[in-house]
Parts: C-alpha cells; sequence; structure tokens
C-alpha cells in the first residue's frame, strides 16, 4: 500500500518559539516534519508555493491585539485558508549571556508583540534602555547567544535553547496572557463541520456612507455572532480599509454561506479564510430558531414551489 507523506509543517522559526511550542500542542509528537522559516511571510510562502502543507503563524494576541504580518499575509498573494486555530498561554524571560548582569544591558531584542507586552516591565527595571525588533522571540535569543545583543525577551524554553540564563523571570506587563496561533494551507476540502466553528474572512467594503452597517446587517439578520471584527488599511489604495472579521458558524450552515454571499453583493471585496473548530474553550452562541439550515431548506423549497407557479 503507498503511503501518504507525513505533513510538511513550516512554523515561526528558529526552534524555541511560542509558535513551535503551540505546534507541538495541536500536533501529536513526532507527527509531520516541522521546519523553522525564518518570518511568517516565509512560512506562507512555504505554503504557496508547495515546499510545506501547513503554516503555523500567530494571529493575536489577548493583550496586544493582531499580528500585522500575518493579517496582510492572509490577506494578499494566492489564497489560503485557516484549517485550525490553537491557543497558548504566553510567559516571557528577559535572557542574556551567562555573567551579563541586569546593569550591563545596553538594548533589549524580541518580537515587537512581546516588547509591546513586557514594556511596562521592561521600563522600570531597565528605565532609558532601547528595545530592537527582531522576527521571533527565538531569533532575538539567538541573536544575544551570538553576541548581536544584550539581553531578549523570549520564552524560557528558546533561553535554554541558546544557553542563555534568565535575569528576570515573569516579565509580561499583563500574566495570563494567550496567543492564537493558526494553521493555514492552499484551499482544499474544508473541515467538517462541529457545530461549534468560525469561519474567517476579509471583506473590502464600498467607499459610501453606511457600507460597514450593511456588512454588519448580513450577520445580524440571520442570527450570527462576530467574535472579532477590525480594520486594515488596503495599502494600495490611500484611505480605502478593509475589514477583518471572524463569526461564529461554518461555510457549510445556511446562514453562513448565505450572509458570504450576501457580503459578495455588497462589499468590493470578500476573501474567504476559512471556517474551522472553535478552540479558545468557548461554544457558540444558540442558533436562532429562524436560522437553522432546516428552516432555510423549507424556505427555499416553498419559495421553488412559487416559482413553479404551485401557489
Ligand atoms: O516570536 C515568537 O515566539 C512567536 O511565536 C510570535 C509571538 C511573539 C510574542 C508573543 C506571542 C507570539
Amino acid at each position: 500500500m503507498p503511503q501518504t507523506p507525513p505533513t510538511r509543517f513550516a512554523y515561526l522559526g528558529p526552534e524555541g518559539t511560542f509558535a513551535e511550542a503551540a505546534l507541538s500542542s495541536a500536533v501529536a509528537p513526532g507527527e509531520g516534519v516541522r521546519r523553522p522559516a525564518a518570518s511568517v511571510a516565509a512560512a506562507l510562502a512555504a505554503v504557496r508555493a508547495g515546499d510545506a502543507d501547513v503554516a503555523l503563524v500567530p494571529l493575536e494576541n489577548s493583550v496586544e491585539g493582531s499580528v500585522p504580518a500575518t493579517m496582510d499575509g492572509l490577506t494578499d498573494g494566492d489564497p489560503l485558508v485557516i484549517t485550525r486555530e490553537v491557543f497558548l498561554p504566553v510567559s516571557f524571560v528577559l535572557a542574556a549571556r551567562p555573567g551579563t548582569r541586569l546593569g550591563d544591558v545596553r538594548a533589549v531584542v524580541s518580537h515587537p508583540h512581546a516588547l509591546a507586552q513586557t514594556a511596562r516591565t521592561l521600563a522600570e527595571r531597565l528605565p532609558g534602555v532601547p528595545t530592537l525588533p527582531a522576527s521571533s522571540t527565538a531569533a532575538a535569543a539567538r541573536a544575544v547567544a551570538e553576541g548581536g545583543s544584550d539581553a531578549a525577551v523570549c520564552a524560557p524554553i528558546a533561553a535554554e535553547r541558546y544557553g542563555l540564563v534568565p535575569l528576570a523571570d515573569d516579565v509580561a506587563d499583563f500574566p495570563g496572557a494567550v496567543t492564537r496561533f493558526v494553521l493555514v494551507s492552499r484551499p482544499g476540502a474544508l473541515p467538517e463541520p462541529t457545530g461549534d466553528d468560525k469561519t474567517s474572512l476579509v471583506a473590502v467594503v464600498a467607499d459610501r456612507t453606511g457600507a460597514l452597517l450593511d456588512v454588519l446587517r448580513e450577520f445580524a439578520v440571520r442570527g450570527i455572532s462576530l467574535t472579532r471584527i477590525e480594520s486594515r488599511p488596503t495599502r494600495d489604495r490611500l484611505w480605502v480599509y478593509s475589514f477583518s472579521l471572524d463569526c461564529e458558524g461554518h461555510v457549510a450552515e445556511a446562514r453562513v454561506g448565505e450572509a458570504l454571499a450576501a457580503l459578495h453583493r455588497v462589499c468590493e471585496d470578500v476573501r474567504f479564510l476559512g471556517s474551522y473548530p472553535r478552540a479558545d474553550g468557548r461554544t457558540n452562541r444558540p442558533v436562532p430558531a429562524e436560522a437553522a439550515d432546516a428552516r432555510f431548506t423549507e424556505a427555499g423549497e416553498w419559495l421553488a414551489r412559487l416559482r413553479a407557479g404551485e401557489v
């Protein structure tokens, strides 16, 4: 029997990122081959090029909000879809080469989201010390190990991986932060509906009064709750915005499918970004009786009879 090749995962690397930890929490030990990518863009590009089957990238954080590289990377270029979401609690250490003292630190390097989530604590402990961006927390730890900077904000496991020691533990401004990661693939068969799914999309609204209200109404009238909505600049069109949103439900369900079809009519552009099982530990709101699939089916049959003259 021919064996199915192992799934090739590309995650935001290098080794020791929160993205790698999220991947380990999502797939069984030994499952698939896992390759670090140098950036979110590189992970997504590997999937688009067919060099990887799945990218695991950070989408948003409970403290700092969305990760622009991922939001924009999913919106631009060949279509990709989210097949799964994974939530990971994040905690940070300030790590340095052995022998470094807090007073020796002249710059702190990390992923912008990690710097943002530790800004207050770093300002207290290292007043006036500048911060430098890195492509990931583990890339920052590696840079410190190589002597490129004095201290990194990273996961405890990254500090260990690159031979660093913590100068300070738990440097997060808000303990209990959680990061939402997504697994992204080229379009193909959708995950089966589970009854507790989310659907993600990006809509470019027309430049007219009430255009956003029109988008929201299509969800509201079908009893669909949104779990996230934010605007992003389209970037190629000055002051024109797209709205990136997640809603409850699966595109295979009538109310969600009809809402998307309605958006396709009222928006300039709609990009479907996938329907996948909800994993934030919450359950979808009950579907109003009039928005259940059976009611859509029955209404469609009724309309067909009218059109056939069977009034
Ligand atoms: O850089 C990492 O380790 C990542 O996986 C991205 C990230 C950065 C900061 C908080 C959560 C995730």
